[in-house]
């Protein structure tokens, strides 16, 4: 009998697979393409102790009580055909963990629907892409706690560990918190993606610096409490050379982002949360704008430029800005991630998600170790204050490179939204107090006062 299966044999399925196998579970695999499955064994799985099984009901029959299954599907309809194709063959106690993207309603529903069965279904966030799959993702499972006591073995076994030796592997607490925590964690991405694509264009287009250029600032930013897995990469593709053509590979890409969903469900949670998240949301933004090519090559020549042009801040500066940006980024993450918890009390700990994050995720980043140590979920921002000296240095850089990009007419929303995200939370006195005045104005809204209790309308049309 095999200690669990794997459904779903595409990039993150087998990588998982192998990851298991090498760490010495017997795997059962089923695909619902067979020539995947075949493709598999005859290749990166010859010689493993990982057996294929050609349908569902043979692929939990060949399993050991309770039974553990993993899925490693396409999000969306896909989960709920195969639930309906396991749950006839499957028995009270045995354990499904759904590892795609799934989105967190769908997790809470299908948690309910398995509930009735006896059969626990757990979503897990599973990130690391290719490479983290196969020697170390990062896993936060959520769902029912027998769930996670019967896996927990197999999944610290599997999952990376941090510089002092801890699985990233916990517990993220009920229902839907897991897919929650991983759809957070991709709008974090999203984020941090979009402000180093920003920063990279006024290396690039404000200060003319050459690909290899571009690629040692990044270098020389990813560097102590800064570095990060996004920084090490970003370097590393910028040096790469276009194998069919003379220039770089990321001049041969069309500029054109797409996206799966997380990223676009962060910013709808967010909202429906009453959570800002002004840097995820400009991220999902700019890839939508980027996917407007053709509007973009139409209006290029025809709408008017800046008319001032001034220097763009020296790189040590861009590093600085992107820096903070980055950090402002990760605290509107987890500003959504504790709206989450007051409003569902799954119990997700601010502490524990930084801990998993530390090692073989995609937002792996060196400042996550003082995120645990300093984040108060009362007191958030007082993550981004912890070192002052350096605050007011960061900020004078991030508003410098935010006002020079404006002028020079290249957009940056990321560091744009970033910066008045900052400069928010730093105005004691904001103009709201106007738009409450319109809204009385026209609606009768009424409004509050700062100096006596109540609620009052104004004398505006008297
Ligand atoms: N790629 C990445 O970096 C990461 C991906 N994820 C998530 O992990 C999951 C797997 O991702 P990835 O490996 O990229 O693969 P894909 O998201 O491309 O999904 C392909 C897999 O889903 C299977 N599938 C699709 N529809 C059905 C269906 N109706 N019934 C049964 N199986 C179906 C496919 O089977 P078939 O061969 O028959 O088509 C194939 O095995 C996704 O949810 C993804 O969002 C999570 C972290 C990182
Ligand atoms: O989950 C991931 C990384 O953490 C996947 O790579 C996901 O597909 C990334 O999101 P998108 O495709 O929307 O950019």
């Amino acid at each position: 009998m095999n200690d669990i299966a794997l459904i779903g044999l595409a990039v993150m399925g087998q990588n998982l697979v192998l990851n298991m196998a090498r760490n010495g579970l017997a795997v059962t695999v089923y695909n619902r393409t067979r020539e995947r499955t075949e493709a598999f064994l005859g290749g990166p799985a010859k010689g493993q102790s990982i057996t294929p099984a050609w349908d569902v009901p043979s692929c939990v029959a060949a399993l050991s009580r309770p039974r553990k299954i993993i899925l490693m599907v396409k999000a969306g309809t896909a989960v709920d055909q195969l639930l309906d194709e396991l749950l006839p063959v499957l028995e009270p106690g045995d354990i499904v963990v759904d590892g795609g993207n799934s989105h967190f309603e769908d997790t809470v529903r299908r948690t309910r629907r398995l509930r009735e069965t006896g059969v626990f279904f757990a979503g897990m966030g599973v990130s690391g892409g290719e490479e983290g799959a196969l020697l170390g993702p990062s896993l936060m499972p959520g769902g029912p706690l027998p769930a996670w006591e019967q896996m927990r073995h197999i999944l610290e076994k599997i999952a990376a560990r941090s510089a002092d030796g801890d699985p990233c592997a916990d517990y993220m607490g009920a229902d839907g918190a897991g897919h929650f925590v991983k759809m957070v964690h991709n709008g974090i991405e999203y984020a941090v993606m979009q402000l180093i694509a920003e920063t990279w264009d006024l290396l690039r287009r404000g200060l003319n610096l050459s690909p290899g250029q571009t690629a040692d600032c990044f270098a020389a930013w990813n560097k102590g409490a800064a570095s990060s897995y996004l920084l090490e990469i970003t370097a590393n593709i910028l040096r790469t050379k276009d194998l069919s053509g003379d220039g770089f590979m990321v001049d041969a890409i069309l500029d054109t982002a797409q996206g799966k969903g997380t990223g676009l469900w962060t910013s709808q949670s967010a909202l429906n949360l009453g959570v800002p998240v002004p840097a995820i949301t400009a991220a999902v933004e700019a890839r939508m704008l980027s996917m407007r090519r053709e509007e973009r090559q139409r209006y290029a020549p025809l709408l008017p430029a800046a008319d001032v042009s001034l220097d763009i801040p020296a790189p040590e500066t861009l590093g600085k800005a992107l820096f903070l940006a980055t950090r402002l980024a990760y605290l509107q993450g987890f500003s959504l991630l504790m709206a989450a918890e007051r409003t569902w009390n799954w119990g997700l700990d601010p502490a524990r998600i930084a801990r998993v994050w530390r090692a073989g995720c995609i937002i792996r980043a060196a400042f996550l170790d003082d995120l645990v140590r300093t984040f108060a979920p009362e007191a958030p921002l007082s993550f981004i204050a912890s070192a002052p000296e350096d605050l007011a240095d960061a900020q004078l850089a991030l508003r410098r490179v935010t006002t020079l990009a404006a002028a020079a007419g290249i957009p940056a929303p990321g560091l744009g939204a970033s910066l008045a995200y900052y400069d928010a939370f730093r105005s004691a006195r904001l103009p709201a107090s106007l738009v409450q005045a319109q809204r009385d104005y026209f609606g009768a809204h009424g409004f509050e006062r700062p100096d006596r209790p109540g609620v009052f309308h104004g004398p505006w049309k008297g």
